[in-house]
Protein backbone atom coordinates (compact mmCIF):
# COMPACT_ATOMS: atom_id res chain seq x y z
CA UNK A 1 0.00 0.00 0.00
CA UNK A 2 3.03 2.19 0.93
CA UNK A 3 3.45 2.82 -3.07
CA UNK A 4 0.00 3.51 -4.27
CA UNK A 5 0.04 6.34 -1.39
CA UNK A 6 2.98 8.11 -2.54
CA UNK A 7 1.67 7.46 -5.92
CA UNK A 8 -1.49 9.22 -5.00
CA UNK A 9 0.58 12.13 -2.85
CA UNK A 10 2.00 13.22 -6.49
CA UNK A 11 -1.42 13.34 -7.53
CA UNK A 12 -2.63 15.12 -5.06
CA UNK A 13 -2.43 18.64 -5.90
CA UNK A 14 -4.14 17.96 -9.18
CA UNK A 15 -6.75 16.05 -7.88
CA UNK A 16 -7.13 16.52 -4.09
CA UNK A 17 -11.14 16.01 -3.26
CA UNK A 18 -12.93 12.44 -3.02
CA UNK A 19 -16.38 12.61 -4.12
CA UNK A 20 -18.96 10.23 -3.39
CA UNK A 21 -22.36 9.23 -4.96
CA UNK A 22 -25.12 7.54 -4.33
CA UNK A 23 -26.21 6.34 -7.87
CA UNK A 24 -28.82 3.65 -7.36
CA UNK A 25 -30.81 1.00 -5.35
CA UNK A 26 -31.36 -2.66 -6.98
CA UNK A 27 -34.54 -2.66 -5.51
CA UNK A 28 -35.98 0.54 -7.60
CA UNK A 29 -34.42 1.44 -10.51
CA UNK A 30 -37.19 4.14 -10.73
CA UNK A 31 -36.16 6.15 -7.56
CA UNK A 32 -34.10 8.45 -9.70
CA UNK A 33 -32.22 9.11 -5.69
CA UNK A 34 -29.04 9.45 -6.39
CA UNK A 35 -27.29 12.60 -5.01
CA UNK A 36 -23.69 13.75 -4.40
CA UNK A 37 -22.38 13.36 -0.54
CA UNK A 38 -19.89 16.46 0.71
CA UNK A 39 -16.48 16.22 -0.74
CA UNK A 40 -13.65 14.70 1.09
CA UNK A 41 -11.01 17.05 1.78
CA UNK A 42 -9.79 19.43 4.35
CA UNK A 43 -13.33 19.88 5.86
CA UNK A 44 -14.85 16.20 5.85
CA UNK A 45 -12.24 14.24 6.73
CA UNK A 46 -14.13 10.76 7.12
CA UNK A 47 -17.61 9.44 5.76
CA UNK A 48 -19.47 6.11 7.45
CA UNK A 49 -22.25 4.54 5.64
CA UNK A 50 -25.02 2.87 7.15
CA UNK A 51 -28.17 1.94 6.94
CA UNK A 52 -31.13 4.30 7.70
CA UNK A 53 -35.16 2.99 8.57
CA UNK A 54 -38.13 4.29 6.62
CA UNK A 55 -38.62 6.19 2.84
CA UNK A 56 -36.17 8.79 2.81
CA UNK A 57 -34.01 8.85 0.05
CA UNK A 58 -30.05 8.55 0.73
CA UNK A 59 -28.50 12.02 2.46
CA UNK A 60 -25.69 13.01 4.47
CA UNK A 61 -26.57 13.31 8.01
CA UNK A 62 -23.95 13.45 11.33
CA UNK A 63 -21.16 12.44 9.49
CA UNK A 64 -22.22 9.76 7.72
CA UNK A 65 -24.25 8.75 4.77
CA UNK A 66 -27.52 6.95 5.29
CA UNK A 67 -28.96 4.91 2.85
CA UNK A 68 -32.59 3.28 3.32
CA UNK A 69 -31.61 -0.15 2.40
CA UNK A 70 -31.93 -3.17 4.67
CA UNK A 71 -29.47 -4.83 3.06
CA UNK A 72 -27.48 -2.09 4.26
CA UNK A 73 -25.70 -2.95 7.98
CA UNK A 74 -26.41 -0.16 10.39
CA UNK A 75 -22.70 0.34 10.40
CA UNK A 76 -21.42 -0.94 7.04
CA UNK A 77 -18.28 0.65 5.99
CA UNK A 78 -16.20 3.67 6.77
CA UNK A 79 -14.16 6.05 4.02
CA UNK A 80 -11.59 7.88 5.65
CA UNK A 81 -8.96 10.43 4.51
CA UNK A 82 -5.72 9.39 5.27
CA UNK A 83 -2.76 12.39 4.06
CA UNK A 84 -3.78 12.61 0.71
CA UNK A 85 -6.13 9.59 -0.17
CA UNK A 86 -8.88 8.00 0.29
CA UNK A 87 -9.42 4.52 2.11
CA UNK A 88 -12.38 2.63 2.24
CA UNK A 89 -12.60 -0.20 5.02
CA UNK A 90 -15.34 -2.58 5.72
CA UNK A 91 -16.96 -2.30 9.26
CA UNK A 92 -17.68 -6.10 9.40
CA UNK A 93 -21.05 -5.72 7.70
CA UNK A 94 -23.43 -8.36 6.74
CA UNK A 95 -23.61 -8.14 3.40
CA UNK A 96 -19.87 -6.94 2.64
CA UNK A 97 -18.53 -4.28 0.70
CA UNK A 98 -17.21 -4.57 -2.73
CA UNK A 99 -15.02 -2.01 -4.66
CA UNK A 100 -15.05 -1.95 -8.51
CA UNK A 101 -16.38 -5.55 -7.99
CA UNK A 102 -13.62 -6.75 -5.53
CA UNK A 103 -15.17 -8.12 -1.99
CA UNK A 104 -13.33 -6.29 0.41
CA UNK A 105 -11.75 -8.83 3.51
CA UNK A 106 -12.69 -8.40 6.77
CA UNK A 107 -10.33 -5.90 8.41
CA UNK A 108 -8.68 -4.71 4.91
CA UNK A 109 -8.23 -1.17 3.79
CA UNK A 110 -8.01 -0.13 -0.05
CA UNK A 111 -6.96 2.86 -1.42
CA UNK A 112 -9.71 4.26 -3.64
CA UNK A 113 -9.08 5.97 -7.01
CA UNK A 114 -10.97 7.82 -9.37
CA UNK A 115 -13.84 5.99 -11.42
CA UNK A 116 -14.22 2.77 -7.93
CA UNK A 117 -17.56 1.89 -7.64
CA UNK A 118 -19.24 0.69 -4.43
CA UNK A 119 -21.58 -1.79 -3.72
CA UNK A 120 -22.79 -1.69 0.15
CA UNK A 121 -26.45 -3.91 0.33
CA UNK A 122 -28.11 -3.72 -2.61
CA UNK A 123 -26.79 -0.15 -3.33
CA UNK A 124 -24.75 0.96 -6.18
CA UNK A 125 -22.29 4.58 -5.30
CA UNK A 126 -19.50 6.10 -7.30
CA UNK A 127 -16.36 7.65 -5.71
CA UNK A 128 -14.49 10.31 -7.97
CA UNK A 129 -11.35 11.91 -7.23
CA UNK A 130 -11.20 15.77 -8.78
CA UNK A 131 -10.30 18.91 -8.65
CA UNK A 132 -11.47 20.60 -5.59
CA UNK A 133 -13.36 23.55 -7.79
CA UNK A 134 -14.83 20.92 -9.53
CA UNK A 135 -15.84 19.35 -6.54
CA UNK A 136 -18.22 22.38 -5.77
CA UNK A 137 -19.61 22.78 -9.04
CA UNK A 138 -23.57 21.89 -8.48
CA UNK A 139 -26.08 19.37 -10.35
CA UNK A 140 -26.33 20.45 -14.00
CA UNK A 141 -28.81 19.99 -17.17
CA UNK A 142 -27.73 18.78 -19.89
CA UNK A 143 -30.48 17.31 -22.60
CA UNK A 144 -33.68 15.73 -20.67
CA UNK A 145 -31.68 14.65 -17.51
CA UNK A 146 -29.69 16.36 -14.86
CA UNK A 147 -25.98 15.02 -14.43
CA UNK A 148 -24.27 14.68 -11.38
CA UNK A 149 -20.62 14.02 -13.13
CA UNK A 150 -18.81 17.63 -12.21
CA UNK A 151 -17.15 17.70 -15.52
CA UNK A 152 -20.25 16.96 -17.51
CA UNK A 153 -21.52 19.33 -15.40
CA UNK A 154 -18.52 21.95 -16.33
CA UNK A 155 -19.92 21.59 -19.86
CA UNK A 156 -23.19 21.59 -19.76
CA UNK A 157 -22.04 25.89 -18.06
CA UNK A 158 -19.95 26.28 -20.64
CA UNK A 159 -21.89 25.40 -23.62
CA UNK A 160 -25.01 27.61 -22.28
CA UNK A 161 -22.65 30.35 -21.92
CA UNK A 162 -21.35 29.88 -25.46
CA UNK A 163 -24.72 29.58 -26.71
CA UNK A 164 -26.08 32.67 -27.00
CA UNK A 165 -22.84 33.88 -29.05
CA UNK A 166 -22.40 33.49 -32.64
CA UNK A 167 -19.29 30.84 -31.98
CA UNK A 168 -18.91 27.47 -33.95
CA UNK A 169 -19.18 24.62 -31.19
CA UNK A 170 -16.89 21.29 -32.43
CA UNK A 171 -18.32 18.36 -29.92
CA UNK A 172 -16.18 15.26 -29.38
CA UNK A 173 -16.75 12.37 -28.04
CA UNK A 174 -17.70 8.62 -28.34
CA UNK A 175 -20.94 7.41 -30.31
CA UNK A 176 -24.07 7.62 -28.13
CA UNK A 177 -22.03 10.29 -25.58
CA UNK A 178 -24.94 12.60 -25.87
CA UNK A 179 -23.45 14.97 -28.91
CA UNK A 180 -26.91 15.39 -30.33
CA UNK A 181 -28.24 16.03 -27.17
CA UNK A 182 -25.86 18.98 -26.69
CA UNK A 183 -26.37 19.99 -29.91
CA UNK A 184 -30.27 20.58 -29.31
CA UNK A 185 -29.26 21.81 -25.77
CA UNK A 186 -27.23 24.70 -27.17
CA UNK A 187 -29.68 26.01 -29.27
CA UNK A 188 -32.67 25.90 -26.93
CA UNK A 189 -30.55 28.12 -24.69
CA UNK A 190 -29.46 30.01 -28.02
CA UNK A 191 -32.20 32.29 -28.46
CA UNK A 192 -32.45 31.69 -32.03
CA UNK A 193 -35.26 31.77 -34.06
CA UNK A 194 -34.75 29.34 -36.57
CA UNK A 195 -35.06 25.70 -36.80
CA UNK A 196 -32.51 23.00 -35.72
CA UNK A 197 -31.30 21.06 -38.27
CA UNK A 198 -29.07 18.14 -37.78
CA UNK A 199 -27.37 16.40 -40.92
CA UNK A 200 -25.66 13.35 -40.33
CA UNK A 201 -22.79 13.57 -42.93
CA UNK A 202 -21.81 10.06 -42.88
CA UNK A 203 -25.07 8.77 -44.00
CA UNK A 204 -25.46 10.95 -47.30
CA UNK A 205 -24.14 9.27 -50.56
CA UNK A 206 -20.93 11.04 -51.47
CA UNK A 207 -21.80 12.20 -54.64
CA UNK A 208 -24.90 13.59 -53.17
CA UNK A 209 -23.49 15.57 -50.29
CA UNK A 210 -23.14 19.03 -51.94
CA UNK A 211 -26.24 19.13 -53.18
CA UNK A 212 -27.56 17.61 -49.90
CA UNK A 213 -26.43 20.37 -47.85
CA UNK A 214 -26.03 23.47 -50.47
CA UNK A 215 -28.89 22.54 -52.64
CA UNK A 216 -29.15 23.11 -56.33
CA UNK A 217 -30.68 24.70 -59.31
CA UNK A 218 -33.43 22.93 -61.43
CA UNK A 219 -31.28 21.17 -64.20
CA UNK A 220 -28.25 21.48 -62.67
CA UNK A 221 -27.37 17.93 -63.34
CA UNK A 222 -29.10 14.91 -64.21
CA UNK A 223 -32.48 14.09 -62.61
CA UNK A 224 -32.34 17.98 -60.65
CA UNK A 225 -35.80 18.56 -61.82
CA UNK A 226 -36.42 20.74 -59.02
CA UNK A 227 -35.10 23.31 -57.78
CA UNK A 228 -33.59 22.39 -54.09
CA UNK A 229 -33.19 24.57 -51.31
CA UNK A 230 -30.53 22.22 -49.31
CA UNK A 231 -29.98 21.73 -45.59
CA UNK A 232 -28.21 24.46 -45.29
CA UNK A 233 -30.10 27.19 -46.03
CA UNK A 234 -33.50 25.20 -44.02
CA UNK A 235 -31.22 26.13 -40.83
CA UNK A 236 -31.45 29.99 -41.68
CA UNK A 237 -31.62 31.87 -38.46
CA UNK A 238 -31.20 28.73 -36.47
CA UNK A 239 -28.96 25.87 -35.63
CA UNK A 240 -27.12 23.68 -38.48
CA UNK A 241 -25.73 20.33 -36.70
CA UNK A 242 -23.45 18.43 -38.64
CA UNK A 243 -22.91 15.28 -37.17
CA UNK A 244 -20.25 13.15 -38.35
CA UNK A 245 -18.55 15.66 -39.95
CA UNK A 246 -15.02 13.37 -40.38
CA UNK A 247 -16.42 10.83 -42.99
CA UNK A 248 -17.03 14.22 -45.08
CA UNK A 249 -15.78 14.16 -48.22
CA UNK A 250 -12.60 16.28 -49.27
CA UNK A 251 -14.23 18.17 -52.02
CA UNK A 252 -17.20 18.81 -49.86
CA UNK A 253 -14.96 19.79 -46.98
CA UNK A 254 -13.18 22.67 -49.40
CA UNK A 255 -17.16 23.54 -50.52
CA UNK A 256 -18.16 24.13 -46.62
CA UNK A 257 -14.86 25.85 -45.84
CA UNK A 258 -15.99 28.75 -48.41
CA UNK A 259 -19.24 28.95 -46.92
CA UNK A 260 -18.52 29.28 -43.20
CA UNK A 261 -15.68 31.59 -44.00
CA UNK A 262 -18.03 33.42 -46.72
CA UNK A 263 -21.20 33.02 -44.88
CA UNK A 264 -22.45 32.56 -48.01
CA UNK A 265 -23.74 29.48 -50.00
CA UNK A 266 -23.27 28.97 -53.59
CA UNK A 267 -26.07 25.83 -54.68
CA UNK A 268 -24.72 23.52 -57.25
CA UNK A 269 -25.34 24.78 -60.91
CA UNK A 270 -25.66 28.52 -59.55
CA UNK A 271 -23.35 31.43 -60.03
CA UNK A 272 -24.33 33.53 -57.41
CA UNK A 273 -24.08 32.85 -53.37
CA UNK A 274 -26.85 33.21 -50.98
CA UNK A 275 -26.44 35.39 -47.67
CA UNK A 276 -27.34 32.48 -44.68
CA UNK A 277 -27.40 32.78 -40.92
CA UNK A 278 -26.56 29.67 -38.63
CA UNK A 279 -24.88 28.57 -36.08
CA UNK A 280 -22.37 25.93 -36.73
CA UNK A 281 -22.63 22.72 -34.14
CA UNK A 282 -20.09 20.06 -35.79
CA UNK A 283 -20.08 16.38 -34.14
CA UNK A 284 -17.26 13.40 -34.27
CA UNK A 285 -16.33 10.49 -32.82
CA UNK A 286 -12.87 10.26 -34.95
CA UNK A 287 -9.78 11.82 -33.99
CA UNK A 288 -10.18 15.06 -36.69
CA UNK A 289 -6.64 15.47 -35.50
CA UNK A 290 -5.22 12.63 -36.86
CA UNK A 291 -3.27 12.34 -39.67
CA UNK A 292 -5.20 9.49 -41.24
CA UNK A 293 -8.35 11.66 -40.35
CA UNK A 294 -7.92 13.51 -43.82
CA UNK A 295 -9.67 16.54 -42.65
CA UNK A 296 -8.80 20.11 -43.25
CA UNK A 297 -6.67 21.58 -40.46
CA UNK A 298 -8.31 25.16 -41.60
CA UNK A 299 -11.98 23.50 -41.86
CA UNK A 300 -11.05 22.45 -38.52
CA UNK A 301 -10.01 25.81 -37.23
CA UNK A 302 -13.13 27.46 -38.19
CA UNK A 303 -15.68 24.73 -36.69
CA UNK A 304 -13.68 24.79 -33.43
CA UNK A 305 -14.91 27.80 -32.23
CA UNK A 306 -15.47 26.26 -28.98
CA UNK A 307 -14.43 22.48 -27.97
CA UNK A 308 -16.04 20.42 -25.68
CA UNK A 309 -14.88 16.35 -25.55
CA UNK A 310 -17.78 14.42 -23.48
CA UNK A 311 -16.75 11.92 -21.51
CA UNK A 312 -18.15 8.66 -21.82
CA UNK A 313 -20.57 7.25 -19.31
CA UNK A 314 -17.66 4.76 -17.87
CA UNK A 315 -16.17 8.26 -16.99
CA UNK A 316 -19.49 9.28 -15.42
CA UNK A 317 -20.82 6.25 -13.79
CA UNK A 318 -22.52 8.91 -11.11
CA UNK A 319 -25.31 9.86 -13.66
CA UNK A 320 -26.57 5.72 -14.20
CA UNK A 321 -29.15 6.40 -11.70
CA UNK A 322 -30.64 9.78 -13.02
CA UNK A 323 -30.44 7.83 -16.54
CA UNK A 324 -31.55 4.87 -15.96
CA UNK A 325 -34.86 5.82 -14.05
CA UNK A 326 -35.17 8.20 -17.28
CA UNK A 327 -34.67 5.29 -19.93
CA UNK A 328 -37.30 3.19 -18.28
CA UNK A 329 -39.72 5.87 -17.79
CA UNK A 330 -39.78 7.00 -21.10
CA UNK A 331 -39.98 3.08 -22.04
CA UNK A 332 -43.03 3.31 -19.82
CA UNK A 333 -42.08 0.76 -17.52
CA UNK A 334 -43.39 0.91 -13.94
CA UNK A 335 -41.65 -1.16 -11.94
CA UNK A 336 -38.34 -2.21 -12.47
CA UNK A 337 -35.34 -4.07 -10.03
CA UNK A 338 -32.37 -5.98 -10.88
CA UNK A 339 -30.26 -8.83 -9.38
CA UNK A 340 -26.89 -7.91 -7.95
CA UNK A 341 -25.50 -10.07 -10.01
CA UNK A 342 -26.92 -8.53 -13.24
CA UNK A 343 -25.92 -4.72 -11.79
CA UNK A 344 -22.70 -5.31 -11.48
CA UNK A 345 -21.88 -6.21 -14.86
CA UNK A 346 -24.44 -3.86 -15.99
CA UNK A 347 -23.56 -0.62 -14.24
CA UNK A 348 -19.93 -1.87 -13.33
CA UNK A 349 -19.14 -2.77 -17.20
CA UNK A 350 -16.74 -0.89 -19.53
CA UNK A 351 -20.39 0.74 -20.63
CA UNK A 352 -19.24 0.62 -24.51
CA UNK A 353 -22.02 2.54 -26.50
CA UNK A 354 -22.57 4.83 -23.60
CA UNK A 355 -26.09 6.26 -23.08
CA UNK A 356 -27.45 5.01 -26.50
CA UNK A 357 -26.78 1.14 -25.63
CA UNK A 358 -27.32 1.70 -22.07
CA UNK A 359 -30.47 2.77 -23.46
CA UNK A 360 -31.07 -0.22 -25.90
CA UNK A 361 -29.83 -2.86 -23.12
CA UNK A 362 -32.31 -1.44 -20.27
CA UNK A 363 -35.28 -1.12 -22.91
CA UNK A 364 -34.80 -4.81 -23.27
CA UNK A 365 -33.83 -6.62 -20.28
CA UNK A 366 -37.22 -3.95 -18.86
CA UNK A 367 -39.40 -5.86 -21.48
CA UNK A 368 -38.04 -9.51 -21.02
CA UNK A 369 -37.98 -9.48 -16.84
CA UNK A 370 -41.74 -8.29 -17.23
CA UNK A 371 -41.69 -6.71 -13.51
CA UNK A 372 -39.45 -9.91 -12.35
CA UNK A 373 -36.16 -8.35 -11.26
CA UNK A 374 -33.59 -7.99 -14.56
CA UNK A 375 -31.14 -10.68 -14.14
CA UNK A 376 -28.07 -11.81 -16.14
CA UNK A 377 -29.93 -14.11 -18.41
CA UNK A 378 -32.12 -11.24 -19.55
CA UNK A 379 -28.29 -9.60 -20.39
CA UNK A 380 -27.08 -9.29 -24.06
CA UNK A 381 -24.64 -12.27 -24.70
CA UNK A 382 -22.34 -9.45 -25.72
CA UNK A 383 -22.11 -8.40 -21.94
CA UNK A 384 -21.82 -11.69 -20.23
CA UNK A 385 -19.98 -13.65 -22.33
CA UNK A 386 -22.73 -16.50 -22.38
CA UNK A 387 -23.05 -18.54 -25.56
CA UNK A 388 -26.04 -20.05 -24.32
CA UNK A 389 -28.01 -17.06 -24.22
CA UNK A 390 -31.25 -17.77 -25.60
CA UNK A 391 -31.90 -14.57 -26.34
CA UNK A 392 -28.91 -13.57 -28.66
CA UNK A 393 -30.71 -13.81 -32.28
CA UNK A 394 -32.38 -16.32 -33.90
CA UNK A 395 -33.50 -19.38 -31.87
CA UNK A 396 -31.62 -22.70 -33.22
CA UNK A 397 -33.18 -25.58 -34.43
CA UNK A 398 -32.02 -27.78 -31.64
CA UNK A 399 -33.67 -25.17 -28.90
CA UNK A 400 -37.12 -25.54 -28.08
CA UNK A 401 -38.92 -23.07 -29.45
CA UNK A 402 -39.86 -19.86 -27.15
CA UNK A 403 -43.26 -20.32 -24.87
CA UNK A 404 -44.97 -17.51 -23.58
CA UNK A 405 -43.36 -18.30 -19.98
CA UNK A 406 -40.01 -17.91 -18.70
CA UNK A 407 -37.07 -15.81 -20.33
CA UNK A 408 -39.14 -15.73 -23.51
CA UNK A 409 -41.88 -13.85 -21.60
CA UNK A 410 -44.42 -12.03 -23.59
CA UNK A 411 -44.35 -8.06 -22.76
CA UNK A 412 -47.21 -6.13 -22.20
CA UNK A 413 -49.14 -4.62 -24.86
CA UNK A 414 -48.32 -1.10 -23.36
CA UNK A 415 -44.57 -2.03 -22.81
CA UNK A 416 -44.31 -3.60 -26.91
CA UNK A 417 -45.64 -0.19 -27.71
CA UNK A 418 -43.48 1.48 -25.91
CA UNK A 419 -40.42 -0.15 -27.86
CA UNK A 420 -42.28 -0.16 -31.24
CA UNK A 421 -42.47 3.96 -30.61
CA UNK A 422 -38.85 3.78 -30.06
CA UNK A 423 -38.01 2.14 -33.38
CA UNK A 424 -40.10 4.61 -35.04
CA UNK A 425 -42.72 1.62 -36.24
CA UNK A 426 -39.80 -0.47 -37.69
CA UNK A 427 -40.07 -3.70 -36.83
CA UNK A 428 -36.55 -5.36 -37.25
CA UNK A 429 -34.96 -2.01 -35.20
CA UNK A 430 -38.05 -2.84 -32.39
CA UNK A 431 -36.58 -6.60 -32.36
CA UNK A 432 -32.72 -5.24 -31.82
CA UNK A 433 -33.74 -3.31 -29.00
CA UNK A 434 -35.42 -6.23 -27.72
CA UNK A 435 -32.92 -8.35 -28.44
CA UNK A 436 -35.39 -10.86 -29.78
CA UNK A 437 -35.80 -12.53 -33.30
CA UNK A 438 -37.62 -10.40 -35.55
CA UNK A 439 -39.91 -13.52 -35.75
CA UNK A 440 -40.61 -13.64 -32.18
CA UNK A 441 -41.83 -10.30 -32.15
CA UNK A 442 -44.22 -10.71 -34.62
CA UNK A 443 -45.88 -13.78 -32.84
CA UNK A 444 -45.75 -11.31 -29.54
CA UNK A 445 -47.73 -8.84 -31.96
CA UNK A 446 -50.36 -11.11 -33.46
CA UNK A 447 -50.74 -11.82 -29.37
CA UNK A 448 -51.67 -9.03 -28.45
CA UNK A 449 -54.09 -7.87 -31.29
CA UNK A 450 -51.05 -5.19 -32.71
CA UNK A 451 -51.32 -4.43 -36.46
CA UNK A 452 -47.59 -5.09 -37.88
CA UNK A 453 -44.99 -2.83 -38.41
CA UNK A 454 -42.96 -1.51 -41.28
CA UNK A 455 -40.67 -4.22 -41.90
CA UNK A 456 -37.00 -2.76 -41.40
CA UNK A 457 -35.77 -1.22 -44.06
N1 LIG B 1 -27.98 13.59 -20.97
C1 LIG B 1 -28.80 12.70 -21.51
N2 LIG B 1 -30.00 12.47 -20.94
C2 LIG B 1 -30.85 11.56 -21.47
N3 LIG B 1 -30.60 10.83 -22.56
C3 LIG B 1 -29.44 11.03 -23.17
C4 LIG B 1 -28.47 11.96 -22.67
N4 LIG B 1 -27.41 11.92 -23.49
C5 LIG B 1 -27.68 11.02 -24.44
N5 LIG B 1 -28.90 10.48 -24.26
C6 LIG B 1 -29.57 9.48 -25.12
O1 LIG B 1 -28.56 8.63 -25.66
C7 LIG B 1 -28.77 8.40 -27.04
C8 LIG B 1 -27.56 8.86 -27.82
O2 LIG B 1 -27.45 10.29 -27.74
P1 LIG B 1 -26.89 11.16 -28.97
O3 LIG B 1 -27.53 10.74 -30.27
O4 LIG B 1 -26.97 12.59 -28.59
O5 LIG B 1 -25.37 10.64 -28.98
P2 LIG B 1 -24.21 11.00 -30.02
O6 LIG B 1 -22.98 11.22 -29.22
O7 LIG B 1 -24.67 12.13 -30.90
O8 LIG B 1 -24.08 9.65 -30.84
P3 LIG B 1 -23.41 9.41 -32.30
O9 LIG B 1 -21.96 9.79 -32.19
O10 LIG B 1 -23.57 7.94 -32.51
O11 LIG B 1 -24.19 10.24 -33.26
C9 LIG B 1 -30.05 9.13 -27.42
O12 LIG B 1 -31.13 8.21 -27.41
C10 LIG B 1 -30.22 10.15 -26.32
O13 LIG B 1 -31.57 10.44 -26.08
Amino acid sequence: MEDTLSEDAELADLKPAGVLTYVLGYDDLLACASSAMPALGPNVQSLEIRRTSGETPPRFAEGAVLIPDRYVSGRHALIERRGVVDIVRDLGSKHGTLVSGERLAPGEERVLHDGDWLEVGHSFLCYRRIDARLALQQAACLGPTRTLSPEFARIAMELEQVAGTRQPILLLGETGTGKEVAARYVHDKSGRSGPFVAVDCGAIPEHLVESELFGHRRGAFTGATEERQGRLRSAEGGTLFLDEIGNMSESAQARLLRVVQDREVIPVGADKGVRVDVRWIAATNTDLFAKEARFRADLRERLAGYTAILPPLRRRREDLGILTSHILEKAAVSKASITRAAARILFGGPLEGNVRELERVLVRIAVLADGHPMDTPHLPVTMTGDLQDPLAGPVPATRPPPTSSGKHRCPSREQLVAVLERAGGIQRDAARLLGVHERQLARWMDVLGLPRARSGH
